[in-house]
């Protein structure tokens, strides 16, 4: 699983998420630094892999922190050390993965389904970074990624919130998310479903306030909508730079070191 980035040919997408992972590892994954959160999805390998070519002397004294059973997996498969968020509520650098982010840096997450976990985890470190490739990086969120904005619910209320959702907050097209392999709905790790919640570009430039908007519905655990919480975010380009937006609002394009 970790062995991607040395003898497999990556297509061009794949090496943009490994540009901008190895390029966030780089730049904030330092030798003091011992307690490490790490994301989901299809980016974070690659993080995981800089990570490990740091080598066992930088790792032996670290605590890697999952977001969720694929995280968990990572860490394990890699010979890193694993911990808790409850363990170590106080993380120093955590790197995750988005669906989407736009130009204040507030992102689109959950697509698979994490976000309740990576949000906890981006709230317990210091520092919190976003890796994506360049198709992630959007003015306006909602540009790009068409599903809408993820929503971790309990069972027994999503009636009721899917309801509100179309009928007072103005998504008519939210739907409760179905699994691809398995009869019935996308069951999260912690044994919610998921609700997939477009909204138009008037309301997703507002951001913050469709979150807060969404998390006051009861039975609602989390919303992917990640607002105003990284510290910088990194996308991989085609050309082989790496754009770095940060939160102070400076942005930098860098060729990245492989
Ligand atoms: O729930 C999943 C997460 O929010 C992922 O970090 C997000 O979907 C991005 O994944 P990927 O790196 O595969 O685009």
């Amino acid at each position: 699983m970790l062995d991607s980035g040395s003898a497999v040919a990556l297509s061009p997408i794949e090496t943009s998420k490994r540009l901008a992972a190895y390029t966030a590892v780089d730049h904030h994954v330092k030798p003091e630094h011992t307690t490490i959160g790490i994301g989901s999805g299809s980016t974070v390998p690659y993080v995981v892999e800089r990570i490990v070519q740091q080598g066992v002397e930088a790792n032996k004294n670290r605590v890697f922190i999952p977001t969720g059973f694929q995280s968990k997996l990572l860490i394990i498969e890699a010979g890193l050390n694993l911990g808790d968020v409850d363990e170590f509520p106080s993380i120093d650098v955590t790197i995750d993965g988005a669906d989407e982010v736009d130009k204040d840096l507030n992102c689109i997450k959950g697509g698979g389904a994490c976000h309740l976990r990576e949000k906890v985890l981006a709230e317990a470190a210091k520092t919190f970074i976003v890796v994506a490739d360049y198709r992630k990086n959007s003015e306006y969120l909602g540009t790009t990624w068409a599903p809408g904005v993820p929503i971790e619910v309990v069972p027994v209320a999503y009636v009721r919130v899917l309801r509100h959702l179309k009928e007072v907050l103005g998504s008519p097209n939210a739907t409760l998310r179905m699994a691809l392999k398995k009869a019935g709905p996308v069951v999260t790790d912690n044994g919610n479903f998921v609700i997939d919640a477009p909204f138009d570009r008037e309301k997703m430039m507002n951001s913050s306030k469709v979150l807060t908007q969404i998390k006051l519905l009861t039975g609602v655990v989390e919303v992917g909508l990640f607002c105003g919480m990284a510290k910088a975010a990194y996308f991989g380009n085609q050309d082989g730079t790496v754009a770095i937006r940060r939160a102070d609002g400076t942005m930098e394009q860098v060729v990245a070191m492989q």
